[in-house]
């Protein structure tokens, strides 16, 4: 058997899903989350959120928990009550079942049998057990019993963006690998009453999953690239460790997002973006505007930044701007949703008449984390960039 596949490994098939028992539309969420939680008396607290609703960007979101099973699981509303065991053991079947969806529907649309896949990535922020998620899933798909598992823990919103690198890596140096991604991301285990300080979150995040196949050259026949994967990088910006992260504690997992971090990510995006991809395309950053664009919506400023500083034509991030808005930041999943995003309108609009050929994938995380892969549409026309 030869090692390495021919060419660069190419995204060959993409789904997508979301829970479908609570989608709670933003202009009411603080009014919304206060009530749940009990914590109507806090009025300055209950105004800041509305403020906070109303810039984000986003319409709707959609959750798993419920208010039967909150009102079942008192403990999540005080983070000084221990609840983590609680939370482990929804998330234990919720996290998977949810990535079965989106696995089921990326698949069909490779058309080859589950038992075909070779390699699994997992990316999560809810895994603290073993074995994991991974295993799981690859016994919910009927996956093959030598199928290669890998589970991604607390990468954060960098997750979807770390398990397509290692996916690309993983399909180009083993002939004919055929690897699932999945991110799957419940809101659960961090949720809780709004006087815990984490109110950015809280009016942020929402709950979905996303899978993709990831294979390289040969193809098998119906087999069809929709991007191709050409050269990613991870860079960590210094020093920045401190601004945005995740602990776990007994009373569930704390997010804490630095008002700091659209402001280093802007600073920061454009040399990361040449490091990158440097030797790959003539003179990046004279063409920011001749690429097209899938970047983590990790929040309304954050585009906005990056819009600012690569100073991008109305529109590009608009593919972003939709999932943000559609469904909020769904941490590691966000950015298979993006993908998926791009590639509808791609279709809709009679095959890339409006997207370039190349493209660049953007993700950030704790770190600060940016993972940046360079894109290619196989089927694009040059002629037809913009
Ligand atoms: C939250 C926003 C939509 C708010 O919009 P604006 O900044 O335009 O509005 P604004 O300045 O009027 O802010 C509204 C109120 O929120 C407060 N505020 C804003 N950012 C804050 C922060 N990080 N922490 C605490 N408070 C904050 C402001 O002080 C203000 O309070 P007042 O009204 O009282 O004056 C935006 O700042 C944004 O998109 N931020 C990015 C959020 C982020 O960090 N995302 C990354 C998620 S993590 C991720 O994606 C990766 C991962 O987790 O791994």
């Amino acid at each position: 058997m030869q090692q390495h596949a021919e060419g660069p490994a190419a995204m060959l098939a993409i789904g997508t899903a979301n829970p479908t028992g609570v989608v709670v539309p933003q202009d009411i969420f603080a009014e919304n989350i206060f009530r749940v939680t009990k914590s109507d008396h806090l009025t300055e607290l209950k105004e800041k959120m509305k403020r906070i609703c109303q810039k984000t960007g986003i319409d709707k979101r959609h959750f798993h928990l419920t208010e039967e099973s909150l009102a079942a699981h008192p403990e999540f509303l005080d983070r000084q009550v221990p609840s983590l065991d609680s939370r482990i053991n929804m998330a234990d079947t919720a996290v998977p079942e949810l990535a079965q969806c989106a696995a089921i529907k990326a698949i069909a649309e490779w058309g080859r049998p589950a038992t075909d896949i070779t390699h699994l990535v997992f990316s999560t922020y809810s895994a603290w057990q073993a074995p994991s998620f991974d295993h799981q899933l690859a016994a919910l798909l009927g996956l093959r019993p030598t199928v290669c598992r890998t589970i991604l823990s607390l990468h954060g919103c960098y997750g979807g963006g770390r398990a397509l690198h290692l996916a690309k890596q993983l399909a180009e140096n083993n002939h004919g690998a055929r690897v699932l991604v999945a991110c799957s991301e419940i809101t659960l285990v961090c949720f809780g009453g709004p006087d815990g300080g984490n109110l950015i979150g809280s009016a942020l995040f929402g709950d979905g999953a996303g899978a993709v196949i990831v294979g390289a050259g040969p193809f098998t026949e119906g087999e069809r690239p929709i991007f191709e994967m050409v050269s990613a990088t991870q860079t960590t910006i210094p020093r920045t460790e401190h601004v945005l992260g995740m602990q776990v504690s007994g009373g569930g997992v704390d997010f804490h997002l630095g008002i700091q971090v659209p402001m280093l990510i802007g600073q920061n995006i454009e040399k990361c973006l040449l490091d990158a991809f440097t030797g790959f395309v003539d003179d990046p950053s004279s063409s920011w505007n001749d690429l097209f664009w899938a970047v983590h919506p990790g929040g309304r400023q954050i585009l906005d930044n990056i819009d600012t500083e690569l100073k991008l034509e109305p529109g590009k991030l608009a593919a972003s701007r939709h999932v943000l808005r559609e469904y909020g930041n769904m941490s590691g999943a966000t950015i298979i949703f993006v993908l998926d995003e791009l590639r509808r309108r791609r279709k809709e609009d009679g095959d890339n008449l409006l997207l370039p050929e190349w493209g660049a994938m953007l993700a950030f995380g704790p770190g600060i984390t940016i993972e940046a892969m360079l894109l290619r549409c196989p089927g694009a026309s040059p002629l037809n960039n913009n």
